[in-house]
C-alpha cells in the first residue's frame, strides 16, 4: 500500500491550482512510479473533495465508505467479468466519474422474459415530488413503466443475483427492478437518481436503505434510432443494445455525491425502447 507524502499532497495543490485535469495528473503519477490504481484513487479523491468545498457536490450522509469505496476502486478482472452463470463483457470502464458499459449482462430470452412478465402492469411513470412527497406525472418523463420487487419471478431472483456479482453489491442493497418502456418521442429529461435531503419530498425516499449511490441501466432491446442514455456534464451517450447495461456510480469515496451523474434518456426516434433500472443504495434496501 503507497502512501500519500507530504510532498505528493503538495505536487497535487500545485497542479490543481493552476488547473490540471484529473487524467493527466493520474499519467503523470504513474509515470513517476505510482500504482495506476493508488494514482487514481488519489486524484479522484481530491478533485472530490475540492468539488465538495465549492458546494458542487451535496454530501451522501452518513456513507458507508467501506462500501462506497469498493465500487470505485475495484480492480478490473478482465475483458470479461465473471459471474456464476455468465461472464459479461467489459465495453468501456471509466475511472472518474465512475461508468461502465456491460456487453451480454443479459441473454435475449431473458429481455424478452422481463418485458412479457411487465406488460400486464405497465403505466404512466411518475417522478418522485421533491416538495409534497410521494409521486407525480411529469413532462420530464414520457414513458410508461413498472416496478418491481426483489425476488418478484426466478427470473428476476437469478439477473440480481448476478448484478451483485458483477458489481460485488450484496443483492439486499438493490431496490427491485423497474422496467420503463418509451415510445416515439418518449424521453427522459436529464436529472439525477440520487436523492437531495434538503428537499422534503426527496428525503422521505431516504429513510429506506438510505442514499442512492449507483445506477444501472439494462437495455431489453435494440432502438432503431434515438433513445440513447446521455450524460450532458460529460458529453456521453450510450446507444441501447439487447442485453448490454450501462452502470454509473455517484457515491463519492470521500461521502459526496458525484453531479457528474447527470443523465437521461434522448428521445425515441425510430422504434421503441424498454429498460431495466436497478438502482442501489448505501444500506440494504427494505421495505416493509
Ligand atoms: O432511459 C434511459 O436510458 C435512462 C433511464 C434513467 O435515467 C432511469 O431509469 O433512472
Ligand atoms: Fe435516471
Amino acid at each position: 500500500m503507497q502512501q500519500v507524502s507530504a510532498e505528493l499532497v503538495e505536487w497535487l495543490q500545485n497542479e490543481i491550482g493552476r488547473g490540471c485535469r484529473p487524467e493527466v495528473l493520474i499519467e503523470s503519477m504513474i509515470k513517476a512510479g505510482y500504482e495506476a490504481d493508488f494514482a487514481r484513487n488519489v486524484i479522484n479523491a481530491s478533485f472530490a473533495s475540492l468539488e465538495a468545498l465549492e458546494g458542487k457536490r451535496p454530501n451522501v450522509l452518513g456513507a458507508n465508505l467501506e462500501g462506497t469505496l469498493k465500487i470505485n476502486t475495484d480492480p478490473l478482472p478482465g475483458n470479461f467479468i465473471k459471474t456464476s452463470d455468465r461472464d459479461v463483457q467489459v465495453l468501456l470502464n471509466m475511472q472518474s466519474p465512475r461508468i461502465m458499459l456491460f456487453g451480454g449482462l443479459l441473454s435475449d430470452e431473458e429481455c424478452d422474459g422481463i418485458i412479457e412478465f411487465s406488460r400486464a402492469k405497465m403505466a404512466r411513470s411518475h417522478v418522485v415530488d421533491s416538495d409534497a412527497g410521494g409521486t407525480r406525472e411529469d413532462e420530464a418523463r414520457t414513458s410508461t413503466g413498472a416496478a418491481f420487487q426483489r425476488g418478484e419471478t426466478a427470473l428476476h431472483t437469478r439477473i440480481e443475483k448476478r448484478i451483485s456479482e458483477l458489481l460485488g453489491w450484496p443483492v439486499e442493497h438493490g431496490e427491485g427492478l423497474q422496467i420503463l418502456h418509451y415510445n416515439i418521442g418518449g424521453e427522459y429529461k436529464p436529472h439525477y437518481d440520487y436523492f437531495h435531503h434538503d428537499r422534503p419530498g426527496e428525503a422521505e425516499q431516504l429513510k429506506t436503505g438510505g442514499q442512492r449511490i449507483a445506477t444501472l441501466v439494462m437495455y431489453l432491446n435494440d432502438v432503431e434510432a434515438g433513445g440513447g442514455t446521455i450524460f450532458p456534464e460529460l458529453g456521453l451517450e450510450t446507444m441501447p443494445k439487447k442485453g448490454n447495461a450501462i452502470y454509473f456510480a455517484y457515491g463519492g469515496m470521500d461521502g459526496t455525491l458525484d453531479s457528474r451523474s447527470l443523465h437521461g434518456g434522448a428521445p425515441v426516434e425510430r422504434g421503441e425502447k424498454w429498460i431495466a433500472t436497478k438502482w442501489i443504495r448505501q444500506r440494504p434496501y427494505q421495505l416493509t
